[in-house]
């Protein structure tokens, strides 16, 4: 029998493994996109179960347009995984938005050209909403949990609009400032095809953005280069992996209620009797409540 976890950890570029997992065991799961980005590790924080996923893989060898984000997100819920928390390094757009700052986003903005973004198709057509990307109440709880963690100084911002864009180059100054025009507060180039599997799949999702540059924009700070991204990660990631332990506590004392969860109710178009059966296996994980 398979042990289960109903927390997933995505871990980010500089955080690829949580120091403080105990009873760890390692899995290697197949699904019907591929495989995941790296074996999962299963193992309890404080006694709860978790499972913990390096996205470009524990030796960063996948680029963010190679990530198997199906595969990554399939593989959870293979493990009944019904809350992500997704660690994620950024760029700020924003003066305010300093490095070793910590953001939840509350939205994104798609500038993505190449990525498998759903499990759907090959006849059978569903539309998820996504107008609110990131579940609200699992974002209150890591909002909540930076606070409570305990660390000195630390700037929170309760919400933002993450750019999602394509690399592997970062952005040139005229994007930068666009980015910048559109209100937007954070950049990155993995959480959207992430949080709109994760949705599909009917897991509630919100992101930690660990920013640790100024993109390209700030007239008086040295361009985004990816010494500068790892070093402030690595000067945050002991507060990250905290804040992950705090709400992975809080998630379990209260585990919220997420529209997500039932995300697919209202969303698949296609009739039952009408989608092929190869594709019925393919997505059975997902679909079979519905049948
Ligand atoms: C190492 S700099 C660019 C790289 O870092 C971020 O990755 P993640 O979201 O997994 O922390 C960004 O999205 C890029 O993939
Ligand atoms: N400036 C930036 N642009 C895109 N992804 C990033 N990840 C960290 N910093 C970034």
């Amino acid at each position: 029998m398979m042990a289960k976890a109903p927390i997933g950890i995505i871990g980010s570029s500089g955080l690829y493994k949580m120091d403080a997992l105990q009873n760890i065991r390692e899995v290697n799961l197949q699904t019907p996109f591929g495989d995941p980005s790296d074996t999962i590790t299963l193992g309890t924080l404080n006694n709860i179960p978790v499972a913990f996923l390096p996205r470009h893989g524990r030796n960063h060898t996948l680029l963010p347009s190679e990530l198997p984000f199906r595969a990554n997100i399939h593989a959870m819920k293979q493990l009944e995984v019904e809350y992500i928390i997704s660690a994620s390094a950024v760029g700020s757009l924003q003066t305010g938005v300093k490095p070793l700052d910590m953001v939840v986003p509350d939205q994104f903005i798609d500038r993505t050209k190449n990525r498998a973004s759903t499990f759907f198709g090959d006849g059978i057509v569903a539309h998820i909403a996504f107008g609110d990307p990131i579940c609200p109440n699992l974002a209150g709880i890591l909002a909540d949990a930076i606070m409570s963690a305990n660390i000195p100084d630390i700037n929170l911002h309760r919400r933002g609009t993450y750019i999602c864009m394509e690399g592997p180059a970062f952005s040139t100054k005229a994007e930068s400032n666009l980015y910048r025009s559109w209100d937007a507060t954070i950049i990155g180039m993995t959480n959207l095809p992430e949080a709109k599997l994760a949705r599909e799949a009917e897991i509630s999702y919100a992101t930690l953005a660990l920013v640790t540059d100024y993109d390209c924009w700030h007239p008086d700070h040295d361009s985004v280069t990816v010494d500068i991204v790892l070093a402030n990660l690595q000067r945050n990631a002991v507060n990250a992996q905290k804040v992950i332990q705090e709400a992975v506590k809080q998630l379990d004392a209260n585990p919220p209620v997420s529209e997500s969860h039932s995300a697919l109710k209202n969303a698949i178009l296609t009739s039952f009797d009408k989608i092929p059966t190869a594709t019925k296996e393919k997505i059975w994980l997902f679909i079979k409540k519905y049948l």
